[in-house]
């Protein structure tokens, strides 16, 4: 069938109206679509008008879906556009809503959400156009159930993570001054104050090793704060340092740091009363003081002196105590929270300087904190280009022209976007086919809970699950009768082998979303001993493929992506790190299917492998071996 007709009898429904949703619908719209659906359940943001074109000043606060809408309609008055201003989660959006569309086209930004949307257009059999940008790099890929793989056959590489003995004593990148600053010293002193936090410092003096020593984190009630603030920049910056330098061993092959005392770079006088505090009295809103404002410093893009840093660290130590003590003990980074970037900016630049790392100005540091790759406008245009491409190649069942689509930041082959064809559906995959999990467990100690929080719901991405074993039901979440919930609370509570029907190695557990119409089978595997360091959900799900992450790491609470320790990265912006390494995967793919392998399992091996030796920080694209990709085409 021709484009136009195709186009003017389909029926689409676009998930997101973002920064690739807003371009999507404009070219929706131009290309002749006549009747489009939108789900976002955001409001419009002052930060997102720089892209979201659709947006004015005056929407902020109001329904990205319901704006995008009324934009388009303006040039445009004849077509069909219903926005819905909701979750795509929310039950209203089941495989019966799903059914009536010929299309649907993701302009997401988590992954959360495009497993679900993968699971629900496999489920309505309606086909995925799906998409996603990070700065300059962005792709389009295509899903067909039976046909191409769904969004889940591959194992999404996990955000970078680092080794923690690089964070605490040897970094040699600024990006590790930062990690530190945010996730440990800055932890340490204003989140909780419980939390296990190595900060290559013992609290106190190495001599004190009694168990009542002094913790120097902890300001005590008499203290002054000026005497607090030196004691902090000299305990971090000097006596830790001189600490480390006491292991000649590490310092063989590396550049010894240099400790850095606050008498050092400030004066007396400076450590004392530097700053204007009137300057912050002024205002009451937390979240507006800054320590820039106290010191007169305006420009976020310079990159301060080593005694400006300083200044910075002891002001912002300052204003914490003086302006947000309330807040101290559970305080979590968060990139829009000036002091808290102020502190980090000022921390980590202090700590380079002492190992000789490059400094870096506020406005970088806050990016690499928050982990924040700024979005490119035409990126998104180039990308909905693509999915509205892609999107009429479906709706003509046009399949062997379907294509996956990676924008590049450097042109390989003189190329900035690199078609790939798609792959085959994955055999072994749980989602999309019938290959049942298997999940060892010590079936007389665990609970069912742990299982359901940290298996089905964790791993498994079910947000409403119902757990059967054969026809018994064990659980059931969601709107649950009383005298249910009466009985699954009780099941809860006791251990796998004490449910109605007792669960033991072999037992095969059913577990099934209703809303997203998936069912898993897992065999339960019983097994005793688990290693607490490894291991720590002491239950191991194989058959499911963990996300990837490049540096092998015992503490996943370090990191600059969605580290479990840390709020701040929200999974919009940890998914945005897998993406750029899913276009690093295009090259692994090749590698992949150079070497022929047919079978998954080896595929998935493989796969973990190539990811491991691609553990640098900068993106290794496609580079110039791009006709010995065999093409796999789809039968
Ligand atoms: N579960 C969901 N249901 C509906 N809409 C969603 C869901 N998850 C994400 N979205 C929407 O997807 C869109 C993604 O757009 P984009 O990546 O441009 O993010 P943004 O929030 O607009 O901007 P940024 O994150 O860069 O500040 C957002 O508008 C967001 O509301
Ligand atoms: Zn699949």
């Amino acid at each position: 069938m021709a484009s136009s007709s195709v186009v003017k009898e389909a029926k689409v429904l676009m998930v997101g109206a973002g920064g690739i949703g807003c371009e999507l619908l404009k070219t929706l719209a131009l290309s002749g679509f006549p009747d489009i659906h939108i789900i976002d359940m955001d409001t419009i943001e002052v930060s997102n008008l720089n892209r979201q074109f659709l947006f004015r000043q005056y929407h902020v606060g109001q329904s990205k879906a319901k704006v995008a809408r009324d934009a388009v309609l303006k040039f445009r008055p004849h077509i069909n556009i219903t926005p819905y201003h909701a979750n795509v989660k929310d039950p209203e959006f089941n495989v019966d809503f799903f059914k009536q569309f010929n299309v649907v086209l993701n302009g997401l930004d988590n992954l959360d959400a495009r497993r679900h949307v993968n699971r629900l257009c496999l489920a309505a059999n309606v086909p995925l156009v799906e998409s996603g940008t990070t700065g300059f790099l962005g792709q389009v890929t295509v899903h067909v159930k039976g046909r191409t793989e769904c969004y889940e056959c591959h194992p999404k590489p996990a955000p970078k993570t680092y080794p923690v003995c690089t964070i605490t004593s040897t970094p040699s990148k600024f990006v590790h001054c930062i990690v530190w600053a945010k996730d440990l010293l800055f932890a340490k002193l204003f989140g909780d104050k419980n939390q296990d936090n190595d900060l290559n410092v013992r609290s106190s003096d190495a001599a004190a090793s009694s168990e009542n020593v002094e913790d120097v984190f902890e300001r005590r009630k008499d203290e002054d704060i000026d005497q607090y603030r030196r004691k902090i920049f000299d305990h971090v910056f000097g006596y830790n340092i001189e600490l480390a330098l006491s292991n000649e061993e590490t310092w063989k092959n590396r550049n010894r740091p240099k400790p850095i005392y606050s008498k050092d770079v400030l004066s007396d006088e400076l450590t004392q009363q530097n700053g204007n505090l009137e300057k912050n009295y002024a205002s009451d809103d937390e979240l507006s003081v800054s320590a820039m404002v106290s010191l007169g410093m305006k420009n976020p893009q310079d990159i301060w002196s080593l005694r400006e840093n300083s200044k910075i660290f002891i002001e912002a130590l300052k204003l914490f105590f003086m302006k947000r003590e309330k807040e101290i003990g559970h305080l979590s980074f968060d990139k829009d929270d000036q002091l808290a970037v102020e502190f980090v900016t000022a921390a980590a630049n202090i700590r380079a300087a002492s190992f000789g790392i490059p400094l870096h100005s506020l406005f970088e540091a806050k990016g690499i904190a928050g982990n924040i790759v700024h979005a490119v406008a035409t990126t998104n245009a180039v990308i909905a280009g693509l999915i509205v491409i892609e999107a009429i190649k479906v709706l003509q069942n046009d399949m062997e022209n379907y294509r996956m689509t990676y924008c590049l930041e450097h042109p390989s082959r003189k190329m900035l976007l690199m078609p790939v064809d798609p792959f085959e559906p994955n055999k072994s995959c749980y989602v999309c086919s019938e290959t049942p999990l298997s999940l060892e467990i010590n079936t007389n100690r665990s609970k069912l809970k742990d299982f359901v929080e940290k298996i089905v719901k964790a791993k498994l991405g079910m947000t409403l699950p119902l757990i059967m074993c054969a026809s018994n039901l064990l659980y059931e979440a969601g709107d649950v009768e009383k005298d249910f919930i009466k009985i699954y609370e009780a099941n809860l509570e006791k251990v796998l082998s004490e449910l109605p029907t007792p669960v033991t190695g072999g037992t095969m557990l059913t577990v099934e979303d209703m809303l997203q119409e998936f069912v898993c089978n897992i065999n339960i595997k019983h097994r005793e001993e688990f290693d607490e360091e490894k291991e720590p959900d002491g239950m191991v799900l194989s058959g499911w493929t963990q996300p990837v992450s490049a540096v092998d790491n015992k503490d996943k609470s370090i990191g600059n992506g969605a580290s479990t320790s840390n709020a701040l990265v929200t999974a919009a912006e940890s998914e945005k790190d897998d993406e750029i390494a899913i276009v690093s995967a295009v090259k692994k793919r090749k590698l992949l299917d150079d070497s022929d392998s047919s079978n998954a399992a080896d595929e998935v091996k493989h796969h973990k492998q190539l990811q491991v030796i691609d553990d640098e920080d900068d993106l290794v694209l496609l580079d110039g071996e791009v006709d010995s990709f065999k093409k796999r085409r789809l039968s």
